[in-house]
């Protein structure tokens, strides 16, 4: 079989693969992309990030409407249904798939469709859709071939009142009722959505708290306020086994519960794709979750082969993926990279409400025995969050107390996940550049949402002074 030749095969076109294929044919070498999905964009597109953010979007335009009474009055409640959010979802999808495919064809990167797996340490065979195969070889490679959904065996999925993350995207009518078992981010994001759209949801978490990453003030609320929407949550639950009938699910768990709904959503956990790659046989072992270790700068056991993104697991998000993909590609160009990804990753969770952090948290602070002090806003003190209706939501610095650097930054509310971003960049300042002082001596628009750095700053340093 004659095989073509690349300086570099990149397998996926999630925001990993895309990352490292464009930089990489920026700079000057031939490259290819492989990817098994009929479209460009990866699970980030298709199965992930975009449809549940699109559906998340709608769904709360809607409750905004129902809720403020400026609408509600005039015309009533409104109501949509899943199937129609899906179908706006599908409209972004398909924009972005045009988009991501014109960054391959206007930088000459064929794209080839079909499932690669490795024949040899530099070759790899691609099986398309029709069974037929074929073969390519490459001085480099990067494995981005992202993640699916965990699926324990003695869950039945192919019930069709039984779900994983990707198949409640085919979800085809609302029903009444809803559990979702994981109260992770995706748990706890489609259990906005869900409960967004009228339905009964029972949120079923095996930790004691939603989210534990986040500062405990944090995840405080969005318990308040997920309750407060009616999602019911369950903490300390693990599952003992799902029973599927005719018309209705039953989740039963170990403490004896038996959880009655239309539907079940499993939303507990990924596994990175890498299976039948033929990786074992070149040294790289996928751990237990399917994930592969690579060193700082995404070099497998084979320094010839790159891995970042989800199949890397740790953040496993779109945004940290593309960086990745830009950094791995960096190194394999120069041989090193002074690109890391940065210390602090900002977190976007999109709940109802919203959140977003970065840096330290209290409970991280205190335990490190840093000395720190808060300044809180409250959305429903601000002008702009009066206006628009918004009052659900705070922001909070938190702040050394001798040197005012900023540690930590922590939103939730309306447009939180930007909102962050004002002060990330301050605290990415070297020096006494990262000052609390900048939010305190600097003119912010009146009335705005970043007005809440003013005032949070404000109330921050009155506790010291
Ligand atoms: C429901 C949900 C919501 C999310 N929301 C967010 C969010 O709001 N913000 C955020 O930052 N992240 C979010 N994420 C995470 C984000 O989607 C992932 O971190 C991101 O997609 C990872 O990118 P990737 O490039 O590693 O892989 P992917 O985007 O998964 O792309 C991998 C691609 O590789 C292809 N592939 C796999 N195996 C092969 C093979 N052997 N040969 C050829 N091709 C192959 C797949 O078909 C796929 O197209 C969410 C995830 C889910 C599931
Ligand atoms: N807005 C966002 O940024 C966003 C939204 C959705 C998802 N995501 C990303 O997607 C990832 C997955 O989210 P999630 O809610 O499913 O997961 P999660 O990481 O919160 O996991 C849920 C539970 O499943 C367990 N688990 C995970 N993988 C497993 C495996 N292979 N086998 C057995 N148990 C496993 C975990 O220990 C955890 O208890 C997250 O890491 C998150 O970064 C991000």
């Amino acid at each position: 079989m004659k095989q073509q030749h690349f300086d570099t095969a990149v397998i996926g076109t999630g925001p990993g693969g895309e990352g490292a294929a464009l930089k990489l044919s920026k700079s000057g070498q031939r490259v290819v992309v492989v990817e098994s999905h009929d479209d460009v964009g990866g699970g980030c597109t298709h199965w992930g990030t975009i449809p549940s953010k699109a559906l998340r979007h709608n769904v709360r335009r809607m409750m905004e409407f129902n809720t403020n009474p400026l609408f509600r009055d005039a015309d009533g409640m409104k109501r949509l249904s899943y199937p129609r959010v899906l179908k706006f979802a599908e409209q972004v999808i398909n924009k972005q798939v045009a988009l991501r495919g014109s960054f391959y064809s206007r930088n000459d990167i064929p794209v080839i469709h079909g499932r690669a797996s490795f024949v040899n340490d530099h070759s790899l065979e691609i099986r398309a859709a029709d069974g037929k195969a074929s073969r390519i070889h490459a001085d480099r490679f990067v494995i981005a071939t992202g993640s699916r959904p965990y699926r324990p065996d003695d869950v039945p999925f192919n019930h069709p009142r039984v779900f994983d993350s990707d198949q409640i995207l085919s979800l085809d009518h609302t029903p009444r009722s809803i559990t979702i078992y994981g109260a992770g981010v995706i748990g706890s994001e489609y259990a906005s959505i869900f409960r967004g759209l009228g339905m009964k949801v029972d949120l079923i978490d095996s930790r004691e708290r939603l989210l534990t990453f986040l500062d405990n003030e944090i995840s405080d609320a969005l318990s308040y306020h997920l309750r407060e929407l009616g999602v019911l949550i369950r903490h300390g639950e693990t599952y003992a086994k799902v029973e599927p009938h005719d018309d209705h699910v039953v989740l039963h768990t170990e403490s004896g519960k038996r959880i009655r709904s239309d539907i079940l959503l499993w939303a507990n956990g990924r596994t990175g794709n890498t299976q039948e790659m033929g990786l074992e046989a070149l040294g790289i072992t996928p751990n237990s979750r399917g994930q592969l270790e690579v060193n700082d700068v995404y070099q497998t056991a084979q320094p010839h082969i790159y891995a970042v993104g989800d199949v890397i697991g740790y953040p496993s998000l779109a945004s940290a993926a593309y960086d990745q993909g830009r950094f791995a590609a960096t190194h394999l160009l120069n041989g090193s990279s002074d690109y890391r990804l940065a210390q602090d990753i900002p977190t976007g969770i999109y709940t109802i409400p919203e959140i977003s952090s970065v840096g330290k948290t209290e409970q991280e602070l205190t335990n490190a025995k840093v000395p720190y002090e808060v300044g809180h806003a409250f959305f429903k003190d601000l002008a702009r969050a009066q206006i628009a209706n918004q009052g659900v939501g705070m922001l909070k610095l938190l702040f050394h107390t001798e040197t005012l650097e900023i540690l930590g930054i922590h939103c939730f509310g309306d447009q939180a996940a930007e909102i962050v971003h004002i002060g990330q960049a301050i605290m990415a300042q070297p020096g006494d550049a990262n000052s609390l002082l900048y939010f305190i001596n600097t003119t912010f628009n009146y009335p705005t949402m970043a007005e809440a750095y003013r005032v949070a700053a404000l109330n921050g340093y009155n506790r010291i002074n």
